[in-house]
């Protein structure tokens, strides 16, 4: 792997790091895109959703240099092309996965368990610097339905679906291969990643397109040294606080500006505490 410049300007470094995006015909990476513009892309997503991935260079959010877009469509159920797609990157984002809360066990193991599994492995074996692997506040959505807020991030997962188990599990198996190997491994627990919330039960979970760029750029660029591994909330500094998103701040440089407050007097009535539906598990 070619070492950054370590004095380049921002845009340069930017441009030098070669960045990996899965799930990139997805609804994150829809709102998430505008911030890698700077970056050497290769975003990949399954063939039959190739016609929604990106296909020209991403317009910045923000002033600063366009980097290339490659396309490599392909699924990542198949270790080979999880292999291939991954060899020559810096940095991958990890965000395929099935992101449904009501998603059963048969419909998890494969996408959220096995590919995840894959991903690490191959990231490991191509000399990858980072992972970022995209959690979710459902790992810890059992504390929400009781109450105990704020969530502090070092807690024990207590996932309220599982959906949420899988991401317990995402960030357990990210843990183990920062822990056994050289790869640094962020995982990023997003909240309700939507261009303003839905409703009022969903005002202290939400993050907002900039600061998920600003965050997810975070987890790219902190230092593997500093951070070898982290588990970090992904929510915006909403005024009914219920996230600790302190460790991000001091690891990533995560500092949100955005807050849910501003669309409270129009969204959806709809109260329900917890983030999950109680009942029989899917
Ligand atoms: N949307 C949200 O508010 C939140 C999302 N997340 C997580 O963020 C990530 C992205 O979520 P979304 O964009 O909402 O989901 P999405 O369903 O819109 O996008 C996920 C993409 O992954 C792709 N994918 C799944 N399995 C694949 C495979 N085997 N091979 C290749 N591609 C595959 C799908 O084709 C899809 O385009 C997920 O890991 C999700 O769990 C976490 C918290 C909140
Ligand atoms: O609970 C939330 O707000 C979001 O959390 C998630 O992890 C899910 O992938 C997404 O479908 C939900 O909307």
């Amino acid at each position: 792997m070619t070492p950054l410049t370590p004095d380049g300007t921002d845009d340069q470094r930017m441009t030098q790091r070669r960045v990996l995006l899965t799930g990139a015909a997805g609804n994150v990476s829809r709102l998430l895109l505008p911030g890698l513009a700077g970056y050497s892309l290769r975003l990949t997503d399954r063939a039959d959703r190739a016609n929604s991935i990106p296909a020209d260079p991403i317009p910045a959010d923000s002033a600063g240099s366009a980097g290339s877009v490659e396309v490599r469509p392909g699924d990542l159920a198949d270790p080979d092309f999880v292999a291939e797609v991954v060899a020559g990157m810096d940095t991958v984002v990890h965000l395929a996965a099935d992101p449904s809360p009501q998603a059963s066990w048969a419909d998890l193991r494969g996408p959220n368990f096995d590919v995840v599994a894959s991903v690490l492995e191959a990231a490991l074996a191509a000399g990858v610097r980072r992972v970022v692997l995209a959690s979710s506040v459902h790992a810890m959505g059992a504390y929400v339905r009781r109450g105990e807020v704020p969530i502090d991030p070092a807690w024990p997962p207590s996932p309220c679906c599982l959906y949420g188990t899988s991401k317990a599990f995402t960030e357990a198996i990210g843990r183990t291969y920062a822990y056994r190997t050289e790869l640094s491994v962020v995982c990023l627990r997003f909240g309700g990643v939507q261009p303003r919330p839905g409703s009022v039960g969903g005002l202290p979970s939400w993050i907002g397109p900039e600061d998920l760029r600003a965050l997810v750029v975070g987890a790219v660029e902190a230092d593997a040294a500093k951070v070898p591994f982290g588990v970090y909330h992904g929510i915006s500094a909403n005024t009914r606080h219920e996230w600790d998103t302190g460790n991000a701040t001091a690891d990533l440089g995560y500092t949100p500006t955005m807050d849910s407050e501003a669309f409270a007097g129009s969204v959806s009535p709809d109260e329900e505490r917890g983030l999950c539906a109680v009942g029989p598990l899917p």
